[in-house]
């Protein structure tokens, strides 16, 4: 009989198995390179089910073997860690050359869904890629990124994932002096258009074929029967990112910096810099303080998708061969990102048949929502209270519109509209909670997390991710974090410094 106990040392560091696929590619891809020591680095947070995803028990991420692997200060065994180079558009630009500047994978290790998930350190000092930067994160754009790409998995969002964030007392100069950190992120790759981008603009076909069929094999192993094989990849990759595009604005988040060296080969939401979710409803709004042109508003998202993958196909395009199946690969966007945000919408509404005036009713709820500047969240949150006989349950949701006889017009007409698939209180707000968020990473919450982090007291960004690990969920004992920001808040500017 086996009568032995698995003890959690099973789970620890030392049972990670390092490969590196990547540095199988041929070495003008990426520098070897170690990262940089991190001084005496302390954990802050590490969340529990990033962990989980590569067999790490909850004590082992307490553990001094952790905070000395993931600052950087500790080889993992077998690691053959590397910065991997890119190029791409920021800002609608070719921005020429760029590349790991500060981050530094370590390989990658299985995962429990029998894949594996490729480890980064990002913030874990300079690379050959590093151009004027100084290879580092501070602590603020560190917490940010962990919670945020925390949050967004529990929402079912595809992301990059965050395992840990591990600080110093190291500092940075940024506007002002802050203090340094290092993200260790998880992704089955990190590879980006960008990457695609680099060896098209340099001319290496060979080179652009080699990382296509490394991307091809190692993550879309299914495309390699298809006729053309490069055509699958940009048509595969142009779903996803039409899909990905319906889901940010479904829930109101913005990425704010999407150039293609931030889009994600796989579809993940990756680099989270100057993001923000919709407070006010705006769809102008801006959440990039650097961004004064508005390049990446809220309602431009997904018309910049688009544009990033046809950045990517005019990468691709000498391996497809020929502009007409490149066009028609980038084709399908619109239609995959409608159909994608009709479905969510009318999800986020309780509806589950398709009736021909629902896009008047939703062009009019938003209308209303920003002559109110209706918070985003909350009222999608709180529709789902809407009762059919109009016995009451607006209360709250009607107190968000500044302009109550047009809200109640709308609702009379949102009821008429429910009526018509024979809609049932319960089972509708049931259905509405599960697709509307209670709890997302309001910047304020994100701000007042890191102000206390920066006096070395971690519990309110552990508590956060805590929180938002659940966001559908009600949560009554921390109702709090739902409610709308204070007015302390109204004049938080997020840019790209981090
Ligand atoms: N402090 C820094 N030191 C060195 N390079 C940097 C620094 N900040 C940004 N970079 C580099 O500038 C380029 C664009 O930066 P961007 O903000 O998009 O990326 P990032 O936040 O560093 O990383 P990632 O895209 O990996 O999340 C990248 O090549 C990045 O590595
Ligand atoms: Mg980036």
């Amino acid at each position: 009989m086996n009568n032995r106990l698995a003890f959690p040392e099973a789970t620890g560091i030392a049972h990670l198995r390092f490969a590196n696929s990547f540095a199988s590619l041929p070495a003008a891809f990426y520098t070897r390179l170690a990262p940089t020591p991190l001084p005496a680095p302390y954990l802050v947070a590490a969340s529990e089910q990033a962990a989980q995803l590569i067999g790490l028990a909850p004590p082992a991420c307490a553990s001094e073997d952790f905070i000395q692997t993931f600052s950087g200060n500790r080889a993992a065994a077998d690691s053959q860690s590397l910065a991997a180079v890119y190029s791409g558009h920021q800002f609608g630009v070719w921005a020429g050359q760029l590349g790991d500047g500060r981050a530094i994978l370590l390989g990658d290790v299985a995962a429990s869904d029998g894949g594996r998930l490729e480890l980064q350190l990002k913030g874990s000092g300079a690379t050959p890629y590093s151009r004027m930067g100084d290879g580092r994160a501070v602590l603020r754009s560190s917490i940010r990124e962990y919670l945020c790409s925390e949050a967004m998995a529990a929402l079912g969002i595809p992301t990059s994932r965050a395992l840990s964030v591990i600080g110093s007392d190291q500092l940075a100069m940024r506007e002002r002096p802050e203090t340094t950190a290092v993200v260790t992120r998880m992704a089955p790759s990190f590879v980006r258009f960008g990457s695609f981008e680099h060896w098209y603009y340099n001319n290496r076909r060979e080179e652009l074929k080699t990382l296509a069929d490394h991307v091809i094999a190692g993550f879309y192993p299914e495309l390699q029967a298809a006729s053309n094989p490069y055509h699958a990849l940009l048509a595969e990759v142009t779903r996803r990112t039409a899909q990905l595009m319906a889901q940010w604005q479904a829930v109101g988040f913005m990425h704010g910096v999407m150039n293609t060296d931030n889009m994600s080969i796989l579809g993940l939401t990756l680099d989270y810099g100057p993001f923000g979710f919709m407070e006010a409803y705006d769809p102008g709004h801006i959440c990039n303080h650097t961004d004064q042109q508005g390049r990446y508003a809220y309602a431009r998202q997904p018309q910049i998708g688009h544009w990033n993958c046809f950045a990517l196909g005019q990468a691709l395009l000498p391996l497809i061969g020929s502009v007409e199946e490149t066009e028609a690969a980038l084709g399908n966007y619109q239609a995959i990102y409608g159909a994608k945000l009709d479905e969510l919408l009318h999800a986020k509404l309780g509806l589950a048949s398709r009736q021909p005036d629902d896009d008047k009713l939703l062009d009019a709820m938003f209308a209303l929502m920003q002559g109110s500047h209706v918070d985003f969240t909350l009222f999608f949150r709180r529709l789902g209270n809407l009762r059919l006989d109009g016995s009451g349950g607006d209360e709250a949701l009607r107190d968000l519109f500044i302009d109550r006889a047009a809200f109640d017009a709308w609702a009379l007409q949102y009821r008429a509209r429910l009526k018509l698939e024979n809609s049932q209180d319960r089972s509708r707000k049931l259905a509405m909670d599960a697709s509307n968020p209670k709890y997302v990473l309001r910047n304020y919450l994100a701000q007042t997390a890191i102000e206390r982090a920066q006096e070395k007291d971690f519990s309110e960004v552990r508590k956060l991710q805590q929180i938002l690990e659940n966001p559908f969920d009600e949560q009554p004992q921390h109702a709090r974090y739902a409610e709308l920001p204070p007015d302390w808040a109204r004049g938080l500017e997020v840019s790209c410094s981090s």
